[in-house]
């Protein structure tokens, strides 16, 4: 399974000098994503993959082939792969999706094409595909630094969580570019992380100023309080104490809103050891 994440916290420290923004963010991946199948089509081949499933974006930017491309130079092995790909995660939804492919891709072909990397080479390749890639490979709920690369591993008492799928695409560069982004805020010191009541995503009240249908949907979820936002949006979910808790507030949702109650997932199986 490739495995879709959501931001339980997101404070935006400040830009960097290359226009990329330091953040603090608690990452919690979740029981729930993408399913990914890699089947080997030829034993001694080039080393090619081809996807199937999946072509909503041109081969070339899909971020499943550009991860397969980094590695290709350290094969030892000459396979040629189809990944098949079954899409649940929503594209530009703030949960992942393209970069959790992208880390799956990583780990399962270091291994098919025997490339010996170790995890932290992994992580390095990872950022270069994107800032989220690397907490998929890391592979369980962290504490972000950095551009959100720089991981801590923590533990959440989120059990269960009402993911709301509205059908609005958010461009996570567009996001990070705005004038009215507030970039200066303060990190929290970790002896706090776990209070929820500062769990803020500096991401939504931008969003909710920018987007009309975002706000005018997220008027009539009043009742769920609180509801939060994902990375730059435009998922949002309720952390819930149960099952029943998740599929009440469900019940409730305003007609036509995608939802899906999944569970938190406490580590992923990434299938490489630190030091390989
Ligand atoms: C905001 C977050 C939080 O989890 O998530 P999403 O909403 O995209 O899931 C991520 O940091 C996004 O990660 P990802 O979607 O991989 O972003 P990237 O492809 O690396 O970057 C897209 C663009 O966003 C901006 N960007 C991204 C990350 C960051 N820390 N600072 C930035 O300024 C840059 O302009 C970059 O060109
Ligand atoms: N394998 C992939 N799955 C999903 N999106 C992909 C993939 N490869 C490239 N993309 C591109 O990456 C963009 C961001 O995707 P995604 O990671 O799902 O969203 P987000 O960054 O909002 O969490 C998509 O809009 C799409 O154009």
């Amino acid at each position: 399974m490739s495995p879709a994440k959501i931001n339980l916290m997101l404070r935006i420290l400040g830009q960097r000098e290359d226009g990329y923004h330091n953040l603090q963010t608690l990452f919690q991946i979740l029981d729930w994503g993408d399913d990914m199948t890699f089947q080997q089509v030829n034993q001694n081949g080039q080393c090619q993959i081809r996807i199937t499933g999946f072509n909503d974006v041109p081969e070339e930017q899909n971020l499943i082939h550009q991860a397969a491309q980094l590695l290709r130079p350290m094969a030892r092995k000459q396979s040629d792969w189809l990944i098949d790909v079954n899409k649940r995660i929503p594209q530009g939804a703030g949960l992942g999706g393209g970069s959790s492919n992208a880390a799956m891709t990583l780990l399962m072909m270091n291994g098919y094409w025997d490339c010996g990397l170790c995890q932290e080479r992994l992580l390095q390749l990872g950022n270069q595909l994107g800032a989220d890639v690397p907490l998929f490979i890391h592979g369980r709920a962290a504490l972000a630094g950095g551009t959100g690369n720089e991981l801590i591993s923590c533990q959440f008492d989120t059990p269960w969580v009402l993911l709301l799928l509205p059908d609005i695409h958010i461009s996570t560069a567009r996001l990070f570019q705005h004038n009215d982004l507030r970039r200066n805020q303060q990190c929290i010191d970790t002896a706090l992380l776990h209070h929820q009541d500062l769990w803020i995503n500096d991401f939504f009240p931008l969003l909710l100023s920018i987007d009309q249908s975002l706000r005018q949907l997220y008027q009539q979820l009043h009742h769920l309080n609180p509801v939060r936002l994902s990375g730059t949006g435009s998922a949002m979910f309720v952390l819930c104490k149960s099952r029943a808790e998740a599929e009440a507030a469900q019940s409730q949702l305003p007609q036509g809103l995608r939802s899906v109650v999944v569970q938190a997932k406490a580590a992923h199986s990434t299938g490489v050891e630190k030091n390989q």
